[in-house]
C-alpha cells in the first residue's frame, strides 16, 4: 500500500520507528519488565505528539448536513437499531460491574455543554468526596493504568460497583486538556451498548477533571495478545472479540443519534471481560460525525495512534467512518498474527505487519502469517485466511472500497459460523481444538516448536 507522506505523516512515522515504544510480540521476545520499562516513554511521546498537534492548529469540524435534513437515514437506522442490539444482547457476555443503580447518583444540571446537547441520556455527577473514598485517596495501590488523558484508578462505589476512574493530567502549560475531557464525557454519555464501556459519571472540581466509567477487569486485548495477561486467546475467542468490536463500532457509526467516529481503534483500547468478550473504550478522540455518509470532516489536527492511522486520512485530513474501518483492518491483522502493527526490531520486509501479512496472503501462504501461539487445524487455518481477506478489504487504499463496519460484522459472523460447523463435523479438529483449550499453558511454552511443524502439515492439507 503506497502512502503519500505528509509532514504529519512523517512525524507519525518517525514515532512509529522509535524502538522505545514499539516491541515485538513474537520472535524478538519482549518480557513484561521490558514493557514496563518502556511504557512511560511511550505514553510520554504519545502525549507530547498530541500536544504538538494541538499547538499547531485549532480543530476544524464541518458537518455538511444539519439535523433537519437527516430524518431519512436516521429513521432507517432506528428501524435497524433493535436488530443490532438484539444480536449483541443475545451473545454470552460478562457485563462487568453492571449492577449500577443510576438512581443512586445525582443527575447533574451544572454541566452546561452536556446539558445543551440534544439526545443526551444524562450524566451523573460525583462529589470529590465520593471519588476520594472510592479510590482510597487515589492510592497508588488502586492505579491500573496510564494513558494520554491521565491516570486510571480502580474504585469501588458506595453501592459496591467497581469503576474505573480516569483522572486527567495537566498539560504542558499546567492546564488540563479540557476539550478532550468534555469530548469524552459528551460522547460517552450518549452511547449505550454492551460492547462499549459505559459512562457512570464525571466530576469537575477545581483542578480536577475526572471520568467514572464501567470497570472491565480482565486487561486489554493488547495484553492478551502480548501474553502478559491470560492464557492466550484461541482463534474462536479472537473471532468473538473481533465481532464484539465490529458490533460496537457499527453501533457508533449507525445507531447513535449522530454518527460517531471513534478515531482510535487499537488493541489497547479494547477491554476484555472475565468471559473474554470485548468492550471498546477510550472515546477521547471520538468526534461526532455528520449523518451524511458521504460527508467528511476536514481537520487540521490528525489524531489517532501510529500504525493504525488511515493513510487517506493522513493524506487528505478528511475523516470518515472508513478511517475506523481501516484501523479495524489493522486490528484484525494484529489479532491473527499476534504482531504489533509496527514491529521495529524485525527485518525491513516484516516491519509493517499489514504489508507483511498481506504479502503472505497474496502468495497463498496465510498460514505463515498466523500467530505461532495459535494451534493449527484445518478450521483455524481457513478462519485465519478469511479474516485476513476481510482485513485486506478494510485496508483498501481508497476508502470507498472499504466495507462498512456492519458488513465487517456480517462477514465475521459467517467466518465464525463456518469455523464452529467445521470443528463440530471434524472430530479430529474438535479434539485438536479441545486439547488446545485445555493445554494452553503447555502450548505457551512450546509454541515455537508447534508452529513450524503444523505449518508444513496444513500446507500439505490445503494443497
Ligand atoms: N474501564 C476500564 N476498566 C479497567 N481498566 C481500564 C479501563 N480504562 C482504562 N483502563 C486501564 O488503564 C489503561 C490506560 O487507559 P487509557 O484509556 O487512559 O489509555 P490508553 O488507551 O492505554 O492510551 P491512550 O489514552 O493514549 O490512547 C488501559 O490500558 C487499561 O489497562
Amino acid at each position: 500500500m503506497k502512502h503519500t507522506p505528509s509532514p504529519r505523516n512523517i512525524r507519525v512515522s518517525q514515532m512509529k520507528q522509535n524502538p522505545d515504544f514499539q516491541h515485538d510480540r513474537v520472535g524478538n521476545h519482549t518480557t513484561k519488565n521490558h514493557q514496563k520499562t518502556h511504557r512511560p516513554a511511550f505514553n510520554y511521546l504519545k502525549a507530547a505528539a498530541k500536544k504538538v498537534a494541538g499547538v499547531f492548529s485549532t480543530l476544524l469540524f464541518w458537518q455538511r448536513k444539519t439535523a433537519s435534513n437527516s430524518s431519512g437515514p436516521k429513521t432507517e437506522a432506528n428501524k435497524q437499531h433493535g436488530h443490532v442490539r438484539d444480536i449483541s444482547f443475545s451473545l454470552d457476555h460478562s457485563t462487568g460491574s453492571s449492577n449500577k443503580s443510576p438512581s443512586k447518583f445525582k443527575y447533574s444540571d451544572s454541566y452546561g455543554s452536556a446539558k445543551a446537547t440534544s439526545g443526551q441520556v444524562g450524566t451523573f455527577c460525583f462529589s470529590i468526596e465520593e471519588i476520594y473514598k472510592a479510590t482510597d485517596d487515589f492510592s497508588p495501590a488502586n492505579k491500573i493504568g496510564e494513558g494520554g488523558f491521565g491516570t486510571v484508578y480502580k474504585g469501588k462505589l458506595k453501592n459496591g460497583s467497581l469503576v474505573a476512574i480516569k483522572r486527567s493530567k495537566k498539560d504542558a502549560y499546567g492546564k488540563h486538556s479540557s476539550a478532550e475531557f468534555k469530548n469524552e464525557v459528551l460522547t460517552l454519555s450518549k452511547i449505550e451498548h454492551l460492547n462499549l464501556v459505559r459512562l457512570y459519571g464525571y466530576l469537575e472540581h477545581g483542578d480536577e477533571q475526572i471520568i467514572v466509567v464501567e470497570y472491565v477487569g480482565n486487561g486489554t486485548l493488547g495484553e492478551h495478545l502480548d501474553g502478559t495477561r491470560g492464557n492466550g486467546l484461541e482463534i474462536s475467542e479472537r473471532l468473538d472479540i473481533a465481532i464484539d468490536v465490529a458490533h460496537a463500532v457499527t453501533y457508533l457509526h449507525m445507531y447513535t443519534d449522530l454518527p460517531i467516529i471513534h478515531r482510535d481503534i487499537k488493541a489497547s483500547n479494547i477491554l476484555i471481560s472475565e468471559k473474554l468478550r470485548a468492550k471498546v473504550a477510550d472515546f477521547g478522540f471520538a468526534r461526532l460525525a455528520s449523518e451524511d455518509p458521504g460527508a467528511t470532516h476536514i481537520s487540521t489536527q490528525i489524531k489517532g495512534t501510529a500504525g493504525y492511522l488511515d493513510p487517506e486520512y493522513l493524506r487528505t485530513y478528511q475523516l470518515t467512518d472508513k478511517s475506523d474501518v481501516y484501523s479495524f483492518g489493522v486490528l484484525l491483522v494484529e489479532m491473527v498474527t499476534g504482531r504489533h502493527p509496527i514491529e521495529s526490531k524485525r527485518s525491513l520486509n516484516e516491519r509493517v505487519t499489514i504489508r507483511w501479512a498481506m504479502q503472505r496472503l497474496k502468495e497463498g501462504e496465510a498460514v505463515l502469517a498466523m500467530d505461532p501461539r495459535l494451534r493449527r487445524s484445518p478450521a483455524s487455518v481457513v478462519a485465519v485466511e478469511k479474516i485476513l481477506k476481510l482485513a485486506r478489504q478494510c485496508l483498501a487504499s481508497s476508502r470507498q472500497s472499504r466495507p462498512s463496519m456492519r458488513k465487517c460484522a456480517e462477514i465475521l459472523w459467517g467466518i465464525r459460523k463456518e469455523f464452529r460447523e467445521k470443528i463440530q463435523s471434524h472430530p479430529a479438529s474438535t479434539s485438536h481444538y479441545s486439547e488446545n483449550v485445555i493445554g494452553r499453558d503447555a502450548r505457551k511454552d512450546h509454541h515455537n516448536l508447534l508452529g513450524n511443524e503444523d505449518i508444513e502439515t496444513y500446507r500439505f492439507h490445503s494443497a
